[in-house]
């Protein structure tokens, strides 16, 4: 039996596995189905090679067996004729079997890809967080992702082939000894129970145990690693690398003794087969010897038991892996099968020109902690004392700097923005100000309350309408690996040298562009390599000015630059001329006097709004942040 780390290294990927299993097969059928008729020549290939190793072992004992009573050569030609013909057979099917079954899987497997490509890209990364049970990390969740999708490999060539092989193979065995000697038909069927049911239903339970503890050990080995390799220089800065180093190499312990506890099941069972096997053919050779069998009928129906009974012992390995196998396509098929994204959403036409935004009652409520149990763990065993008793849960920022517990993000926010208005939103960290753009953009659904765009609630919109309408500068916007000026284009592909230029010197960018050994032509890496992270924030500006969309959200978009120039950004931003409704989001009031109203927000409420002088004037939330503001410049 092989491969216990490969098994588990699915099962790592989220640990679920059983139910539904009928439904998850079918799910990935659709995937196999075009090469229905490839799988059908590698499953009829197997099995006719498996029949041909045991044609070649009966015809082989019958040979022997009739060669020591010396009769004429004429009587042997024929054994030594099918003899030939069944080695030459088997080796020309198996290598058939291999060839239609790999070319099944990799076909399947590329076409799978394909689709889970497809529907990532339409539903965005909460597709990948949101699998598995208890929430897992992003990168952990992509490599669950992809071998989960590796998995569909395993079902063909090591599930479902060598299944059927061994039944059908059990099944020739069966008939071979009814012939020879009928009596022997009864302790080979027993055996082929134990070894192709009892033994299979062995390792699927046991595994099942072993299994859970290595995904445990794996997900919390990952979670090290993420740490120790994302924060490799923090953790330099800081001197605690040691420390990082030496959690990840005890879940590196604890995982390897996890793993030898598996390999143990998986031994066990292997000898077992091997064990049964053999007292199997023992046992039917010697009810055939009982029945007074001669000869060459007792070697003929003990090998053949043997061939039969090993024809059946893959079973138990693909009993194992079907388990892990079945959780991977259950992850895989909720993925295909998700709801379809806002993308496919019929509905009427966003109106051009700038919209007015209105939010009624709207509550968003994040109900998915972004810290998984085996985050918990590891604050727990580091710093024992902030859980005491167990009592209270750990802020996330402690686990990694991730957001806080989930929670009510927007409770009954009631706001109209009437079209073409420039509105700033303030409020202390994780007062909602993010959660309320994106409310409006609508890529968060409200629990209560709408949200409407010129009047209609956003629902009544075409999803990829409201996509283009509104959009701008959110925290995690994105630099792609290209020049500068194909991501600026990236917002207006046919934007002409003086738009990009004009959106560029809005943001501040175009003088970082003239620096730039190539100008436009500059060629930055994923995420913005090359730049600092001011430039980098300077050309997400940019691109999100360029787009200028009827409703312009922008989300602390000065946050990287000096006060100096953030102020005057802002103050550019909401006082150029023309263009759309504008929310923007930002912790520096000293630019706000030109905002048409500032709206104050906490935890998830409006508390104030009106314009900067008026809140300045008096006593209240917005004031006391502008009088912190004042003493630290
Ligand atoms: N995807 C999420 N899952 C769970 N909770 C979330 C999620 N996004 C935001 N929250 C929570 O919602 C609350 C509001 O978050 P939001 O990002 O809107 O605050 P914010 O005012 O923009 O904060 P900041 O100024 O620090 O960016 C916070 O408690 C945050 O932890």
């Amino acid at each position: 039996m092989t491969g216990v780390t490969d098994m588990t290294q699915m099962a790592g990927a989220t640990g679920a596995g059983g139910g539904a299993v009928g439904g998850d097969v079918r799910g990935l059928w659709g995937v196999v189905r075009p090469y229905a008729g490839r799988l059908l020549l590698a499953v009829v290939a197997g099995v006719a090679a498996e029949l041909c190793g045991l044609g070649l072992v009966a015809a082989a004992a019958w040979l022997i067996a009739r060669a020591a009573q010396q009769p004429t050569m004429a009587a042997l030609s024929l054994a030594i004729v099918a003899l030939r013909g069944f080695a030459l057979g088997k080796g020309v099917l198996r290598y058939l079997e291999r060839l239609a079954g790999h070319d099944v899987a990799l076909r399947a497997l590329a076409e799978l890809r394909g689709r889970v490509f497809d529907a990532l890209a339409a539903r965005g990364p909460a597709a990948v967080r949101g699998r598995g049970t208890g929430g897992v990390r992003d990168g952990e969740a992509l490599s669950g992702l992809v071998s989960d999708v590796e998995a569909v490999q395993d079902l063909l060539l090591r599930c479902v082939l060598p299944a059927v092989t061994g039944v059908v193979c059990g099944a020739a065995g069966v008939v071979v000894c009814a012939v020879a000697v009928p009596s022997s038909v009864v302790p080979l069927v027993a055996g082929l129970l134990v070894a192709g049911v009892a033994l299979p239903w062995a390792a699927w339970t046991a595994g099942a145990r072993a299994a859970a503890r290595v995904a445990a050990q794996r997900r919390r080995l990952a979670v090290c690693a993420l740490d120790v390799l994302d924060g490799a220089e923090d953790l330099a800065v800081f001197g605690a690398a040691g420390r990082f180093g030496a959690r990840a190499a005890v879940a590196a312990r604890r995982l390897e003794r996890a793993e030898r506890a598996g390999s143990r099941v998986a031994g066990v069972v292997g000898a077992a087969g091997l064990a049964v096997q053999g007292v199997t053919a023992a046992v039917v050779a010697w009810q055939a010897v009982r029945s007074g069998a001669d000869q060459v009928q007792v070697a003929v129906v003990a090998l053949t038991a043997l061939v039969a009974v090993e024809a059946v012992l893959p079973l138990a390995d693909a009993a194992q892996r079907m388990r892990d196998v079945l959780a991977s396509a259950r992850r895989v098929a909720a993925l295909l099968a998700a709801p379809p994204p806002p993308a496919s959403r019929a509905g009427a036409s966003v109106p051009p020109g700038p919209l007015s935004v209105e939010l009624l009652g709207v509550t968003v409520a994040f109900d998915t902690p972004h810290v998984t149990p085996h985050e918990r763990e590891l604050v727990d065993e580091q710093s024992p004392g902030l859980r005491p008793g167990g009592a209270r849960d750990v802020p996330a920022s402690r686990v990694g700097g991730r957001a806080a517990l989930g929670g009510v993000a927007l409770d009954g926010v009631d706001v109209r923005v009437e079209r073409g208005r420039r509105v700033a939103i303030v409020g202390a960290s994780g007062a909602g100000k993010s959660t309320l753009l994106a409310a409006v953009a609508g890529a968060v659904t409200p629990l209560a309350g709408t949200v409407q765009l010129a009047g209609r609630d956003l629902n009544a919109y075409a999803g990829d309408d409201v996509r283009a309408a509104v959009r701008g500068l959110t925290q995690d916007a994105h630099v792609f690996a290209g020049t500068v000026r194909a991501n600026l284009l990236l917002a207006r592909p046919d934007a002409s040298q003086h738009q990009l230029e004009a959106a560029a010197r809005r943001a501040r960018f175009l003088e970082v562009v003239r620096e730039l050994p190539d100008g436009w032509d500059t060629v930055v890496g994923e995420g913005g390599r090359g730049l600092s992270g001011g430039q980098r924030q300077r050309l997400l500006l940019a691109r999100a000015l360029l787009a200028d969309p009827p409703v312009l959200v922008l989300d602390e978009p000065a946050e990287a630059l000096d006060t100096v120039t953030a102020d005057a950004v802002t103050r550019d931003l909401l006082t150029w001329p023309g263009g759309g409704t504008l929310l923007l989001v930002t912790h520096r009031l000293a630019a706000l006097g030109d905002a048409d109203e500032v709206l104050v927000l906490d935890r998830g409420r409006v508390v104030q709004r009106g314009r900067h002088d008026d809140l300045v004037a008096r006593p209240g939330p917005y004031r006391d942040l502008w009088e912190a503001e004042r003493l630290s410049a």
